[in-house]
């Protein structure tokens, strides 16, 4: 074979589905690709694996047996679309959600898998967007300030309840028999390299951002101990493992691995990464300052820079966390497609729903055009985009969604709308707030699947007041990933410099038109005051209401 034939494999693991991509190495051709949907989704309402159990609010669950299916079929069916012959790959990458996490024994059997465990919720993939750990997450938040521990600036002051602490907290506080028996408390990034290799690494990005690593260790036994003494191991016995950097060859494909995909055994498996990071290369966007926004259920914003500062309501700065030699910041939104979605789905009169399957359109495409054709605040709308909790600044999943300014003359269309407006809201206060830390953004480049609403990129354009440039694939985690196969191959000395050829970006797609920026600046003040009034505990009616609707389910569930 020679290296103009060579191919390699992206494999993104997002929220409902895998998809693989296969990619020519020498110039990023995007040959061949297919998407399997994981058979239990989300598992968000009921164990659904098992009996359909109830679940109590804010969780949601995954089984890791989906994330293998997607091996078994995404990866033989997007060769095939390819036409290339398994043995012109070279590697094969993977990236994921997080922080998403896996209970395993020590060989890696996840404890859902185990008859005994099979039927408790403990027992399965906590998915990113479980949010049912705020108690302990809070605990953690006050504890590391009140000891001023030196790692909690690097996460923007906040520990969120997304991340491996939290989750793992609760299960020992909830489950404490589940706790003792995972050997391991593994990032689905690493399990799934681990099913790929045989080799158990803890990829250098989730470690950082969601595993609270840095400067080569972790949060000490005392800390933890003084969270619950049944926690002082956490670290040692359950987290702890090799690190590998990213875009490092974790392993060889196994021979189980290579009878699943039908690619040679052997060929160069890369550490685990994320979805969002693995992106970043993809729109060949990793210089500082310039913010890739992986725009789709969640927004994740994802930020090299060439010094470390401490932004107020990050996710995380990490060394190396996007690529290597620069400091990797990230940011994000826990819902934004989510949030159409739920609109969409549940607040939209039959009526929308007829007229836009009539035109051939989705429901979103009606009501983006319906809610294009009026003027900058005519709907007489301001929005919270907190709906799955406020990620970046706040860190706060206690927190909800707003609607203020409805009137018995409010349609559809300007709801959409201003939900369309609050999370790009959202995004211009995080942009501020890396703007006013010494790291600036000066460029947003945005990637993901909500690209495919122009309206949208040109309201946050107006809104930001920045440019946007847009990603030229429309498969970025995947084509990422492939970057990041590339690289563990040997192809590519680094990231950067395989992004360069096999990613790419339109600069300046849409520019911020000044009327429009000048009227939205009116609105988001209006907005601002809401975020600090409500998540800045001017009033803290949003953690009461959530605390009211536990004590109902609870009441519910012991009737
Ligand atoms: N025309 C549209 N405008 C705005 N949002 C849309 C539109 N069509 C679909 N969506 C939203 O896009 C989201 C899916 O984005 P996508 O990037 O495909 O998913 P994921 O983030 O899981 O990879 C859904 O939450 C849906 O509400
Ligand atoms: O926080 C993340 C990365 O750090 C999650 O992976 C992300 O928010 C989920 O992504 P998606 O919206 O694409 O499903």
């Amino acid at each position: 074979m020679s290296a103009a034939d060579a191919v390699v494999i992206g494999v993104d693991y997002g929220t409902l589905s895998g998809r693989a991509l296969v990619v020519r190495v020498s110039d990023g051709a995007e040959l061949g690709s297919a998407v399997h949907e994981y058979a239990h989704g989300v598992m968000d309402e009921a164990l659904t694996a098992r009996r359909g159990e109830p679940l109590p609010p804010e969780w949601a669950l995954q089984v890791p047996g989906d994330y293998v299916e997607v091996l078994k079929t995404a990866v033989p069916a997007a060769l095939r679309e390819a036409g290339v012959d398994p043995g012109q790959v070279i590697g094969i990458a993977t990236d994921f959600t997080a922080c998403t996490m896996v209970p395993t024994t020590t060989e890696g059997t996840p404890l859902s898998e185990l008859k005994e465990y099979a039927d408790r919720p403990h027992a399965y993939v906590k998915l990113w967007k479980h949010h049912a750990a705020q108690a302990q997450a809070d605990r953690i938040n006050e504890l590391a300030h009140s000891r001023a521990e030196s790692w909690i600036g690097r996460y923007g002051g906040f520990i969120s309840s997304e991340w491996e602490f939290a989750k793992g907290l609760q299960v020992l506080e909830e489950d404490p028999e589940i706790y003792a028996a995972m050997d391991h408390w593994v990032e689905a990034a690493d399990w799934i390299v681990w099913q790929l290799t045989g080799e158990y690494v803890r990829n250098a990005c989730t470690a950082g951002y969601k595993g609270i690593y840095q400067d080569g260790s972790y949060p000490d036994p005392d800390f933890l101990h003084a969270l619950n003494p049944g926690f002082a191991g956490f670290v040692a016995e359950k987290l702890d493992h090799r690190i590998g950097q990213l875009g490092e060859r974790a392993g060889g494909l196994s021979a189980a691995a290579a009878a699943w995909t039908g690619l040679p055994e052997g060929i160069a498996v890369a550490v685990g990464n994320v979805d969002a990071h693995v992106t970043a290369p993809a729109a060949d966007a990793v210089a500082p300052g310039q913010m890739v926004a992986i725009m789709g259920t969640s927004t994740c914003h994802v930020m090299n820079g060439d010094r470390l500062a401490e932004v107020p309501g990050m996710c995380g700065a990490v060394h190396g966390g996007i690529t290597a030699g620069l400091w990797g910041y990230e940011a994000g939104q826990s819902g934004v497609g989510d949030i159409f979605a739920w609109y969409v789905e549940h607040q939209v009169p039959g009526r929308v729903s007829t007229e836009a399957e009539g035109r051939g359109l989705s429901v979103h495409e009606l009501l983006t055009e319906k809610a294009a054709a009026q003027p900058v605040g005519a709907h007489g709308l301001v929005a919270l985009d907190w709906h799955s909790g406020n990620r970046s600044v706040l860190v706060d999943h206690e927190l909800s969604g707003l609607l203020l300014g409805v009137t018995l003359a409010t349609r559809p269309e300007d709801v959409y709308r201003a939900l369309l407006e609050s999370t790009a809201f959202g995004t211009r206060t995080i942009i501020e707030a890396f703007n006013s830390s010494g790291v600036p953004v000066t460029e947003l480049v945005v990637a993901g699947g909500l690209l495919r609403n122009p309206f949208l990129m040109q309201l946050y354009a107006d809104i930001t007041g920045l440019p946007i440039s847009t990603i030229i694939s429309t498969q970025g985690p995947a084509l990422g990933s492939a970057i990041h196969a590339a690289v563990a191959a040997g192809a590519y000395p680094d990231a950067s410099t395989a992004g360069s050829v096999m990613g790419g970006r339109r600069k300046n797609a849409y520019t911020p038109q000044p009327e429009a920026a000048a009227a939205y600046d009116e609105l988001y003040a209006e907005y601002r005051a809401l975020h600090d009034h409500f998540g800045r505990g001017g009033n803290d009616v949003m953690r009461r209401l959530k605390a009211i609707r536990r004590r109902a389910h609870q009441q519910e569930v012991s009737a």
